[in-house]
């Protein structure tokens, strides 16, 4: 039973998981006036701002180097733009009109950022990470410990409005044992990241100021639940529910199966060659969805045939004997790259992206198409080729032979957009197998932008509309003998999981260390079971009520 001490604030579960700590809040920034003291030789003050951006910058790439794959990449980016020239000299230009130096360089950073924000989409989603570094530039110019992850010597939930990518990135060498944020949806870098790293998260908390820091909190990152101050009894509950999670976990090996022994391929997503090398390693059937697009970033010309043949033949390798499915490129709107100019768009999202970037650049496309045919007959890989962004059953059926006349067997379309839903039968009659991408289907479902936090509940993968667009396309697949994946955020829920089982999906894909807890799941559940949990959450009316009947019928399922 609670104790009457104990108060629940709810948000938005995006990693799931047990955890209760006590919680501290991530380093605030200081702030600077035109009031504060100002320096007396303008070249000095100068060089002072050269050096303290040239030690933030130093210090990302420090960071950088101590982690691997995503986080890397991040730290790497954060440290280029903390050297941008634009910056250094609008900072150089406020010291010389007689600024505080500080605030000189908080200055220059706020322009930038309202002028990213000005320009909107992916550029707009750069403005945290650019305020941070501007705090970061000044902490070292006052000679103030940096903003950023406190470092208390034991474990802690981390509370924070919402977290740079650079601050996410270092999660993993500290002690933060769960996140909480009050801003941040379901696909942000917070939850994304949160879950590659198995730390249980929930973002888009409204109530963060009911909390005193310091005092512990149970943070239950599939329901979205937050106990503070957990009574006795709440603690001992927790205590044992997460060693009996633990167990669970550790008694469930091998591939995917519902307690009955119906078979769900559980596999791994990856994003670069390094993920895969790590990836390789988890207890998987394979890979579901192995993102290309960093193949093609932060470059001025497209990688050459032979680079790719390189690239996907390293991965294919470290997957011998398991299947990988590759998607092609899927750039436009967030992911715009300079040597596939596709002209001014007012809505990228709805604009030229995903598989409709090749039939503007046909040469792109094919030149990959041909790199994963070679690389297959080079290694004798179980190699699976999906589209981005299918709209129609003519792009399918496009994409089918294009694919087919350079050598691949198993060709597939990501199933994303509402259309290629509702006419799922119609794609299917060209495909192999599709995989249904939940991050963008939600967001194209319901209108909302996937990287607006403040949408979060429009785009939880629960949404009653987006089960029923799910089950539109397993049924097709049954009909059809044809294999319906999910490889969007949504297949690492493992409450969520039996659901998407019993709508006819045949297999998840996930970030690895999500894994384990829906494999136990789904070894706690019969298939008739999946299908009467698919069923109820599709009766539902919201996604809350949607998981309430699903748990109603778990009881007697161990979760
Ligand atoms: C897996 C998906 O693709 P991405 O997140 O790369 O757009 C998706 O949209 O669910
Ligand atoms: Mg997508």
């Amino acid at each position: 039973m609670p104790t009457t001490t104990e108060q629940v604030v709810h948000g938005l579960g995006v990693s799931p998981g047990l955890v209760c700590a006590p919680w501290l809040a991530f380093g605030t920034p200081v702030e600077t006036s035109l009031e504060d003291p100002v320096g007396e030789s303008v070249p000095a003050e100068i060089a002072r701002v050269q050096a303290a951006l040239a030690t933030v910058s130093g210090d990302l790439e420090a960071r950088a180097a101590q982690v691997d794959g995503v986080a890397s990449e991040i730290l790497l980016v954060s440290a280029a733009m903390a050297r941008d020239p634009g910056i250094v000299s609008a900072a150089e230009e406020n010291v010389r009109g007689g600024m505080p130096t500080a605030h000189a360089v908080r200055v220059a950073f706020d322009g930038f950022c309202t002028k990213l924000e000005a320009l909107g989409g992916y550029l707009a989603e750069r403005v945290a990470d650019l305020r941070d570094l501007g705090h970061r530039a000044v902490a070292v110019l006052l000679g103030v410990p940096m903003p950023g992850i406190p470092d208390p010597g034991h474990p802690f939930v981390l509370v924070a409005r919402d977290l740079s990518p650079a601050d996410t990135a270092m999660l993993g060498g500290s002690d933060v044992v769960g996140l909480l944020t009050a801003e941040g949806g379901p696909t942000s870098h917070t939850a994304i990241l949160a879950k590659s790293l198995g730390l249980p998260a929930i973002v888009n908390c409204a109530d963060l100021d009911r909390l005193v820091e310091g005092r512990p909190v149970v943070l239950d990152g599939a329901t979205g639940e937050v106990v503070v101050d957990p009574g006795e009894h709440r603690r001992s509950e927790v205590s044992a529910r997460i060693a009996e999670a633990r167990a669970r976990v550790a008694a469930t090996s091998g591939p995917g199966r519902t307690r009955d022994g119906a078979p769900v391929g559980l596999l791994v997503n990856i994003g670069t060659v390094d993920d895969a090398v790590r990836a390789a390693a988890a207890d998987s059937e394979g890979v579901g969805l192995f993102r290309t697009e960093f193949l093609y970033l932060g470059r001025q010309t497209a990688p050459t045939l032979d680079e790719q043949i390189t690239t996907y033949t390293a991965v294919l390798e470290k997957f011998a004997g398991r299947k990988v499915v590759v998607r092609t490129l899927d750039s436009g709107s967030d992911k715009p790259l300079p040597f596939l100019d596709l002209g001014a768009e007012e809505n990228p999202a709805l604009g030229v992206r995903g598989l409709r970037v090749g039939s503007v650049y046909p040469d792109v496309l094919a030149t990959q198409l041909e790199a994963l045919g070679a690389a297959a007959s080079a290694t004798g890989a179980d190699l699976w080729v999906m589209a981005p962004m299918v709209a129609t059953a003519d792009e399918a059926e496009g994409f089918a032979a294009l694919a087919r006349s350079r050598g691949i067997a198993k060709v597939g379309a990501m199933i994303e957009i509402p259309s290629a839903a509702l006419r799922a039968r119609d794609l299917l009659q060209h495909l192999d197998f599709v995989s249904i991408g939940t991050n963008d289907l939600s967001q194209y479902a319901c209108a909302a932008d996937r990287m607006a936090g403040g949408l979060a509940t429009l785009l939880d993968p629960w949404q009653p509309a987006v089960l029923d667009l799910i089950g539109l396309v397993g049924t097709a697949g049954a009909e059809a003998g044809t294999p319906v994946g999910v490889c969007g955020e949504a297949a690492s829920d493992p409450a969520l999981a039996p659901v998407l089982v019993g709508l006819g999906v045949t297999s998840l894909s996930m970030v690895a260390p999500s894994l384990g807890g829906v494999r136990a799941r789904l070894a706690a559940t019969d298939l008739d079971r999946c299908r009467e949990m698919a069923v109820a959450a599709r009766s539902a009316t919201s996604p809350q009520a949607a998981r309430s009947a699903v748990a109603a019928l778990e009881s007697g399922v161990p979760r």
